[in-house]
């Protein structure tokens, strides 16, 4: 089995939920729900649900501690740099489980850096997959690219965070973006400009999600690269994306459907409060996309 080192951010994620359509400037009433959150981390504990030969890279306060049980109960291997306080992301979702907006708190990963990367170089360099997010420091980055020549899967996070990676497209093996993101790095409106630009930059695929519109794959090589979304009533949006690359990497290791997975990853991330559908397994995630 190929072996995944994921290496990024692990947060505590806030999900605030409204009743009814948000008011703005006022206090609606609502729900909130509190999971561990954080793009790589979220990755990672997808691949695990999955099956997949995978360690995470990340930081973690003493509040986090919780989620090293969680890892050992998964098979998700860890280390982690020990910071004061686990990042905080809050999101705002309407009543139809949509992110109205979100913030995030994440100056601590600015310890991501330069030395945590070279302490944790054998491992790095033993792995068959990089996946990396937006979370880590511009030295982290700069050193990783420079240094550890690897097949480099890339979720950007947001648009505010994507410029990281701008001087490193060529050096990506498989980039996972959203509509807003991908308009961001590629300069280009429409999704085949968006795919092509950056396949042209040098990517050897791009996975280009967009909500409930569906998702998109560009590669140089095949004809096959549009998936629709499945419809389904939501919990919440967050995580979605995440799992869609999850999903992705799971299918490109056991030769099925990527575009397809993913699309069911993410459906089945929706259904959930929490951030990772816990209900995720090998098993299922095959039949549904058997049956699908
Ligand atoms: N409202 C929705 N209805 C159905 N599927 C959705 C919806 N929002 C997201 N998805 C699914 O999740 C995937 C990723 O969502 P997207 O919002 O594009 O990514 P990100 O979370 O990275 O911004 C989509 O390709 C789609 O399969
Ligand atoms: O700057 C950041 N914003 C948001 C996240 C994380 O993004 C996840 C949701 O991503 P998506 O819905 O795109 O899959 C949340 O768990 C949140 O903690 C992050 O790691 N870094």
């Amino acid at each position: 089995m190929k072996k995944i080192v994921v290496i990024g951010g692990t947060n505590i994620d806030l999900l605030a939920h409204t009743f009814d359509q948000v008011v703005l400037e006022d206090s609606n009433p609502g729900y909130i729900n509190k999971s561990f959150g954080g793009v790589a981390r979220n990755i990672a504990e997808n691949l695990a649900r999955l099956g997949m030969d995978v360690t995470l890279l990340t930081a973690l306060g003493k509040d986090a501690m919780s989620f090293v049980s969680l890892a050992k109960r998964i098979n998700l291997k860890l280390s982690y740099q020990q910071i004061s306080q686990t990042p905080t992301y809050l999101a705002v979702h309407n009543k139809n489980g949509e992110m109205v907006v979100a913030v995030s708190a994440m100056e601590e990963f600015e310890k991501l850096n330069e030395n945590f990367i070279l302490k944790h170089s054998k491992l790095i360099e033993d792995a068959d997959i990089v996946v990396l997010d937006a979370n880590l420091s511009e030295s982290a980055l700069s050193f990783l690219f420079k240094n550890y020549k690897k097949t480099y899967y890339v979720d950007l996070i947001s648009s505010h965070k994507a410029y990281k990676f701008l001087p490193y497209i060529s050096k990506i093996h498989t980039l996972k973006i959203n509509e807003v993101e991908g308009k961001k790095i590629s300069n280009k409106e429409n999704p085949y400009d968006i795919g092509q630009e950056l396949l042209n930059q040098g990517l050897k695929s791009v996975y280009l999600t967009l909500g409930k519109n569906g998702a998109y794959n560009f590669t140089n090589k095949q004809t096959d690269f549009y998936q629709k979304s499945f419809e389904s009533k939501m919990q919440n949006d967050t995580g979605a994306g995440d799992a869609f690359f999850a999903g992705v990497i799971f299918a490109e290791q056991e030769n099925i459907n990527p575009l397809k997975t993913g699309t069911i990853l993410a459906h089945m991330t929706l259904q959930t409060k929490d951030t990772v559908n816990k209900k995720i397994k090998p098993s299922l995630v095959m039949s549904l996309v058997k049956e699908k």
